[in-house]
């Protein structure tokens, strides 16, 4: 049965009320009692109805880009249609709100924005910040996503535009764990942007100015934080897409004061290791005794490789020992200790034992001898086949994980790496591709994507009401999601589920993670139960509620 709820609006405001507008599907009552008589045509239509109308006419249009722009339309007049759209379809949806169509929305930003969503703060108007955010629309807001856009998946600096990443976010935190769209809210820092094509373009929706940088950008970080905490005491706050110069500090500044965490540093590394650990369990082998090379050394490179290094360290190797095994490259080469200006993540993993050699890829993946390739270098076509086939000559199943995005920057399709490792390789991809056709077979295409995680990560805060996010908890997530593994049973079988089960999958994960917040005391202490029923006590569904006047 649905609810019933009491509603105040009428008339067009109700109609332009996205949360609350259900379009041809008022009852031929809610028309007369809300004054909607003559401002919709006559026809009474289902929520069925209505998604399939919508479906046809999505099939209809030329391009993904076309269908992303006809969502988001769908999402700013009719968002219970929206996601019941997403959730019924959500294997066709998820490329067209999410990865890798949301790039090219946010690169076309400024020719596609129409109305209002989320939140624009910028640094010109940073005085007014407070009293943007004491807006009584938000009162409800209980998880954020924020950029400031300065690296969209591998596609750089976007400045405003980055703004379609919180957004689709967040339509994924709703989709697969059930939030309610109206506790979300999406947030793009707007501190300039060094793209010259937008600086450049007179229709560009942002602040037409360089990036701030220094002691003006920290202040303006601060200053949000401090705004957000004093508006939404209890609010999770999601960091997505910042420069890697920016992602770390943010995260080490920030993650003792609230409860916050960085999707491409914590979520990737979480996703990434629980399709590895996917893999060692189904071969009944340690992580520890494998040789990792991560060609990308920016914040997503450095969070996955902390959070394997850990998985080593449970596994009972030395931090020397574990440290060994990892072999970290970005532009310049293999990160050595005494290169000048290193993170101190990459200082960590930076090797002390490399004398007089080249440092290159391809000098790199021979000499170590990797078992596991991971790429987050933004860069289209890095492993090449020599690189794929020396692999495979000395490992009877080499992991390559091209992990960066969209689909246009993979390091390597799957196709060839399969290919060209006779169709020995475990391939995942960040971004999705077709399925493979192997022996006759057809093989799904795994998407080592953080949607395996942030979403029931978010629910899991919002259950819980955990005040910070501590590492251990993404740890539990990545082993919730690996006790998913169609590998488990079959030895054919993907690393991770499909993504038409992303819904169980945040369950499973909130559960994780949601124990280990009680176990590292970040929340009250709840038993298994009182956890799963706090869990789904919170999870939102797309139907229409029967509206009564207020
Ligand atoms: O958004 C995605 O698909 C994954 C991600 O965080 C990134 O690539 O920055
Ligand atoms: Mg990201």
């Amino acid at each position: 049965m649905n609810k019933t709820l009491s509603v105040a609006l009428c008339g067009q405001d109700l109609l332009n009320h996205p949360f609350l507008n259900k379009g041809l599907a008022f009852t031929p009552e809610e028309r007369e009692a809300f004054e909607l008589h003559g401002l919709l045509p006559r026809a009474v239509l289902t929520l069925d109805q209505q998604v399939d109308a919508a479906l046809k006419f999505l099939d209809a249009l030329p391009s993904p880009f076309a269908r992303h722009v006809h969502l988001r339309e769908v999402q700013d007049t009719n968002e219970t249609l929206f996601y019941a759209l997403l959730t019924r379809r959500i294997e066709a949806m998820l490329p067209l709100v999410y990865t890798p169509t949301v790039g090219e929305a946010c690169q076309r930003f400024s020719e596609i924005w129409q109305r209002p969503r989320g939140l624009f703060l910028s640094y010109p108007e940073r005085d007014s910040m407070d009293d943007v955010l004491a807006n009584p629309a938000y009162d409800d807001v209980r998880i954020i996503v924020v950029t400031d856009g300065e690296r969209i998946l591998g596609l750089g600096d976007q400045g405003a535009g980055g703004m379609g990443i919180p957004i689709g976010k967040l339509s994924l935190y709703t989709t697969c764990a059930g939030i309610s769209p109206d506790q979300t809210l999406p947030i793009v820092l707007d501190t300039g942007t060094n793209n010259q094509d937008l600086l450049q373009n007179p229709a560009y929706i942002g602040w037409r100015h360089e990036r701030i940088r220094g002691p003006e950008y920290d202040a303006f970080i601060e200053r949000f934080v401090t705004a957000v905490q004093a508006r939404w005491p209890h609010v999770a706050l999601h960091w997505e897409d910042f420069s890697s110069a920016n992602a770390a500090p943010i995260l080490e500044r920030y993650r003792n004061r609230l409860c916050t965490f960085n999707d491409d540093i914590q979520g990737t590394a979480a996703v990434t290791t629980a399709a590895i650990l996917s893999a060692k369990a189904a071969h009944d082998g340690k992580l520890k005794d494998e040789t990792i090379v991560m060609l990308g050394a920016g914040s997503a490179g450095v969070g996955i490789a902390r959070l394997l290094l850990q998985v080593m360290l449970d596994e009972g190797a030395s931090e020397e020992e574990a440290l060994s095994r990892f072999y970290m490259l970005d532009q310049d080469g293999l990160i050595l200790a005494d290169r000048a200006g290193l993170s101190e993540g990459q200082a960590l993993f930076a090797r002390r034992d490399w004398k007089e050699r080249p440092t290159d890829f391809g000098t790199v993946m021979q000499e170590s001898r990797a078992s596991i390739l991971i790429g987050v270098s933004g860069v289209k076509g890095l492993f090449t086949e020599k690189i794929v086939r020396d692999m495979a000559e000395h490992c009877e199943r080499p992991i390559i994980f091209p992990l960066s995005n969209p689909t246009s920057h993979s390091e390597a399709t799957p196709e060839d790496i399969m290919a060209w490792s006779d169709e020995r390789a475990l391939v995942s991809t960040g971004s999705p591709f077709p399925p493979l056709d192997l022996h006759g077979r057809t093989h799904r295409v795994d998407q080592t994507n953080n949607a395996y995680i942030f979403p029931g990560l978010g629910l899991c805060l919002l259950a819980t009401g955990a005040t910070r996010v501590t590492d251990s908890m993404f740890m539990a997530a990545a082993r919730g999601l690996a006790s998913l593994s169609p590998l488990r049973d079959n030895p054919d079988g993907n690393l991770l589920p499909p993504v038409t089960q992303l819904r169980r999958v945040a369950f499973a994960v909130a559960e994780a993670a949601a124990r280990q917040a009680c176990e590292d005391g970040v929340c009250p202490e709840f038993s298994d139960d009182e956890l799963r029923d706090r869990i789904r006590s919170i999870v939102w569904t797309p139907e229409y509620d029967h509206y009564e006047k207020v």
